[in-house]
């Protein structure tokens, strides 16, 4: 497998406030990466670094190779705890949103075969994620699984290089997680996906992931806590792969723990 995303000495700073500090890190393409820490270790700024939200103030990231790009493109899915899908479209037309934006950004509109061909394309991934047959229905019409299905496709539908997920699945019921956790690692497996999902369930994390990162501070001043910033204090490459685990099975096993 090759490395897909690489993160060399990159910082995070707001003013003189260190956030995330020296990350040196490699994500290779497949892996299902997940990332888990205390609350504002910066787990969600490392994805917004990802995303091109926002720039690294010192460092570089690159995807496959090439130095990325500041603002987030076709090549970066997202899908968030929450409103995602725009309430006004239908799901048929809130996935085809995505590819207009990705093919024609600047009128955001699709006309005549592409337009067609986009239609198509969206309801295969509405079918695969398990909405083919809510194609008319509009967001406040549907249960928040259902929702967070059609953030789904709209996210994959532009065949990212790689899918972040930022607590994706934090707001639903657990038997609905449990379908979704079977429904993301399906498709991670059929479209040959690169993962990484923030998430605050620590049996999500080891459930889903091929590796688990924990963000957290490795040096910490109590008289001044914003001198030292997060970075990867555990990497652990899981030895199960996701498809062998059950939701409830308990035999997660670690192939190696080690401190960067
Ligand atoms: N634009 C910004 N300006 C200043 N500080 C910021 C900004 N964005 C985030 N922060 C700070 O950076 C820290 C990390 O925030 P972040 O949201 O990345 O943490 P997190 O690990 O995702 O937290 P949580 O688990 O609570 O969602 C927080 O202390 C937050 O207040």
């Amino acid at each position: 497998m090759s490395t897909l995303l690489s993160f060399r000495d990159v910082w995070v700073e707001y003013g003189d406030r260190i956030i995330i500090e020296k990350l040196n890190l490699d994500i290779e393409e497949g892996a299902f990466v997940s990332i888990v820490g205390p609350s504002g270790a910066g787990k969600s700024s490392f994805l917004r670094l990802i995303l091109g939200q926002e720039g690294p103030s010192r460092g570089v990231i690159t995807l496959d190779g090439t130095a990325l790009a500041p603002e987030c493109g076709p090549d970066r899915g997202v899908v968030f705890q929450r409103y995602s899908v725009f309430p006004h479209l239908t799901v048929l037309r809130n996935t085809v949103f995505g590819l207009e934006c990705a093919k024609a950004p600047v009128l955001g509109r699709l006309f005549g075969r592409t337009r067609h061909a986009a239609e198509a394309e969206a309801t295969e991934m509405l079918n695969a994620v398990g909405l083919g047959h809510s194609l008319d229905l509009y967001p406040a019409q549907m249960s928040g699984g259902m929702q967070q299905r059609l953030a789904i496709a709209q996210a994959l539908v532009k065949r990212p290089r790689v899918l972040l997920l930022d607590e994706p699945f934090g707001a639903l019921d657990p038997g609905i997680r449990a379908d979704m956790h079977a429904l993301i690692r399906r498709l991670w497996r059929e479209y040959s996906l690169t993962i990484v999902m923030v998430t605050h369930d620590i049996r999500e994390a080891f459930t889903l992931g091929t590796r688990v990162l924990a963000l957290d501070k490795r040096r910490h001043d109590p008289h001044a806590p914003h001198r030292y910033g997060a970075t990867v204090v555990y990497d652990l490459p899981m030895r199960a792969r996701p498809e062998e685990l059950s939701e409830t099975s308990d035999d997660i096993t670690i192939d190696v723990i080690r401190n960067n």
